[in-house]
């Protein structure tokens, strides 16, 4: 890792503005389970204490920072602002030429209630970061979850299919097979055995369906696969066997849905585009646009050209604690997209932590070696 790089980046946010952090490299495995998603649950090291706790290698530096404030009893509930400079660990899959250690450096801004001056902080500091590692050719890729969380809800759809939705808009594949599911029905080829286990299941009281499920997990000896314990795989189970028996999902839903997904280009006009499908639906996500093109206003009053900007209704982000603004950093070599930085706002964490009152929070990670090896300067 580039230490020069790093504490050059490290420098940028400005002497005192934010607060050095170096939080543990062992972290509570828990709190990543249950937080940071599926993708990065299964990229997890994790570790048995001989005490019994089960911990991790820290797979991102967000959370252990959200975790330091709060186990701060003097700042707790007060806007602060952090920076880091460490490495974060995430299992690779066979044959993946993907680095397992990740050096970052990270800015993360707690409790401010101006969201778009903030988000535009952020950005403006990853931005920046990039530009000091020496890469002056990079793109700007945008995302919004408050746009498409605007849509999803004014559906019509069980509370639980709306989640799945959120959850999986930015895969493809996964997303798509999602939506026809919901829309179709299980057509695959042992549909109709599945369905009848599936209803028969969801006549059952629900506390105890799942606790038959799990005693067959256990007594099978599946204590816990893909990061998932007996007891979420029995409550997933049973959800299914819930959506088995449910109206399928609406079609005039499910293109109003895929319309908003290909929405894709510089945020204004993509922004209107939005707003049409939306309105062509009797949708209402006013709230939601009026966040975005304030963020816009900012941006473009601290100089960024967002005209330059790309943004994607189905830009999504790995980790799964983000709730509205999303932004990568790219730059193009060779004809491959290298993402050299990334982040966005999640205003839920922390209060998911423990945190006592609303703590909106934003924050933004570079990764240092990308950008070393892409940067002009001499880092080594
Ligand atoms: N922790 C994120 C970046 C980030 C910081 N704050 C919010 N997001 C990552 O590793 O990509």
């Amino acid at each position: 890792m580039s230490r020069a790089l790093s504490e050059r980046l490290i420098g940028i946010a400005g002497a005192g503005a934010y607060v050095r952090v170096d939080p543990p490299v062992l972290q509570p495995a828990d709190v990543f389970l249950d937080l940071s998603g599926e993708d990065i649950r299964r990229r997890l090291f994790l570790l048995d204490d001989t005490g019994g706790e089960r911990l991790c290698l820290r797979p991102d530096l967000t959370i252990p920072t959200a975790l330091a404030y709060l186990g701060d009893a003097d700042r707790a509930g007060l806007p602060a602002r952090f920076a880091y400079a460490g490495k974060v660990f995430r299992q690779q899959l066979a044959g993946s030429t993907r680095p397992r250690e990740i050096a970052q450096v990270g800015f993360e801004c707690f409790g401010e209630v101006d969201a778009a001056s903030a988000d535009v902080e952020i950005l403006g500091l990853a931005v920046e970061g990039v530009r000091a590692g020496g890469v002056a050719d990079a793109r700007l890729d945008l995302g919004d979850l408050g746009l498409l969380h605007g849509v999803i809800d004014g559906l019509d759809m069980p509370e639980r299919w709306r989640a799945a939705l959120k959850r999986t808009f930015w895969q493809g594949g996964k997303f798509r097979a999602l939506l026809d599911r919901l829309a179709d029905g299980d057509t695959a080829p042992n549909a109709a055995d599945r369905r009848a286990f599936l209803a028969a299941l969801s006549r059952l009281d629900r506390d105890a369906a799942q606790s038959m499920i799990e005693g067959v997990l256990e007594l099978a000896g599946i204590p816990q696969t893909g990061g998932r314990t007996p007891g979420e795989i029995a409550r997933r189970f049973l959800d299914q066997a819930a959506d088995a028996t449910a109206e399928p999902l609406d079609a005039r839903a499910r293109a109003t849905i895929e319309a908003v997904l290909e929405v894709d280009g510089a945020p204004r006009p993509a922004l209107d585009r939005v707003l049409e499908i939306a309105r062509g639906a009797a949708l209402s996500i006013d709230a939601a646009a009026d966040a975005f093109t304030r963020r816009l206003d900012r941006m473009e009053a601290a100089g960024l050209d967002t005209a330059s900007m790309r943004f994607s209704a189905d830009f999504g982000r790995r980790l799964e604690y983000y709730t509205g603004f999303m932004f990568e950093v790219v730059a193009v070599r060779g004809g491959e997209d290298v993402a050299l930085a990334g982040g966005g706002r999640y205003d839920r964490l922390l209060r998911e932590l423990g945190a006592e009152v609303e703590t909106p929070a934003v924050g933004c990670a570079i990764r240092i070696d990308d950008l070393a090896r892409l940067g002009q300067g001499d880092w080594a």
